[in-house]
């Protein structure tokens, strides 16, 4: 999978480039979420969406279109507030979503046809198959894995955790082609927009914190001097870089509403009780910004995330990515994807302020789950590699 996110990534360059000659100011969140769509779709589906060399693009269209609030997402926005009413609120969800998927607007009713139709694609070719998630979720068998078996879980900030689960999965159970079709569009959605808002958030940083972004380069141009070439195994060494990520990410988290659990009993915590079956939610922009867990708090500060400073950071009061058995399972494809394209892109330009910069904080776009720069993310690229 690797090669097709690098050549995703310099086709991104490319295109930045093709903005340097001629002299334009860059949105480079926008060809961020190109680049995104490109990759998850490659990687994932072995299918070129186009959205980094097409100007035709309904499939890129169709999933920008899922993330902007349609009817169906004020109804999961109004059972994220009255969780004990879902029995009212999800029948209305439904039939919002019939009526919008009847009148074709369903921009999720369109992928799940684009993914039905690569699944009859992919089980009609002969000879060597792609090796990508389509096809092991066409060859997926579930294994079996005995109740509490311990999970060895990749947690927060790198360091690998093993707990407890009660997971049981079915012995041999072959995925449906609807398993299979729903899956890819959860696959689509969840990788798009997370990772190009967390790029776009990033390059509003470095766009405003000159400082960071030469301290970024000149870590990058070390790397490349010690190891020859930035690729996704020598960029994983970028520690100066991976702080400031997730120093963004603490900041800027992409998703705002997402994670929630629920009790499976009463469950006694700081003289409450949590009762059994209560949806709860995590308020992730606070809990990160929390004067009581962070000091200073509203101070972007990468050296928290440091080898150094890190183990004093609890790990569940940062988590963008979720924490637990059950936490983003894209997070390590997201973190190469931004740290590959952020050295290849830092190596050879500057990033300087453009008339539409937005200058100190970034204006944002609340949505039911996320969190995205309202107004794009402008700059100019000024090439330094000679
Ligand atoms: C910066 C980028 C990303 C962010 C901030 C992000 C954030 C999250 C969060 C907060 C959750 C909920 C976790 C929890 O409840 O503990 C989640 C779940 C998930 N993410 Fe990501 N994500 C990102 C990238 C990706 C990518 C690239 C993929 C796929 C390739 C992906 C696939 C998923 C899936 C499938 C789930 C659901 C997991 C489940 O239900 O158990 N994410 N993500």
């Amino acid at each position: 999978m690797t090669p097709i996110i690098e050549s995703a990534i310099d086709q991104f360059v490319n295109r930045v480039e093709e903005h340097k000659k001629l002299d334009k100011e860059i949105d480079i969140y926008d060809l961020a979420q190109d680049l995104t769509m490109d990759t998850i779709a490659k990687s994932g589906f072995g299918f070129d969406s186009g959205a980094q060399t097409e100007t035709e693009r309904q499939v890129i269209n169709a999933a920008k279109k899922s993330f902007q609030v349609q009817v169906s997402q004020f109804f999961l926005f109004i059972s994220f507030l009255f969780p004990e009413f879902l029995w009212v609120i999800n029948p209305f969800r439904l039939v919002a979503e019939m009526i919008s998927d009847y009148l074709g607007q369903s921009s999720r009713g369109f992928l799940l046809k684009v993914s039905d139709q690569l699944i009859k694609q992919r089980r009609e070719q002969k000879g060597d198959k792609q090796k990508d998630l389509l096809q092991m979720m066409i060859e997926s068998e579930g294994t079996d894995i005995l109740s509490n078996d311990k999970l060895s879980v990749s947690s927060d900030m790198n360091n690998d955790t093993v707990v407890d689960s009660n997971v049981r999965i079915n012995k041999k159970t072959k995925m449906t082609d609807d398993e299979i079709a729903a899956n890819s569009v959860l696959f689509f959605e969840a990788g798009y927009e997370t990772t190009s808002t967390a790029l776009g958030y990033l390059m509003h940083i470095l766009i405003n914190k000159p400082e960071i972004q030469e301290k970024c380069r000149q870590e990058v141009k070390q790397l490349l001097e010690s190891e020859g070439r930035l690729d996704y195994n020598t960029v994983t060494k970028l520690k100066y870089m991976e702080s400031v990520i997730y120093e963004t990410l603490r900041i800027y988290p992409p998703i705002t509403t997402f994670i929630s659990r629920m009790p499976k009993t009463d469950y006694p915590y700081n003289g409450l009780t949590l009762p059994k079956g209560v949806d709860l939610r995590v308020p992730l922009y606070f809990l990160q910004k929390d004067p009581e867990l962070w000091s200073e708090p509203e101070e972007f500060i990468p050296e928290r995330f440091s080898d150094e400073n890190k183990h004093l950071i609890n790990p569940v009061v940062w988590q963008p990515f979720g924490t637990g058995p059950r936490n983003c399972i894209g997070m390590r494809f997201a973190l190469l994807e931004m740290k590959l394209s952020m050295a290849k892109l830092l190596n050879q330009y500057a990033f300087i302020p453009s008339p539409n910069t937005e200058l100190g904080d970034i204006q944002r776009d609340f949505k039911v789950i996320s969190m995205t720069p309202k107004n794009g993310v402008f700059t100019k690229a000024v090439d330094i590699s000679s």
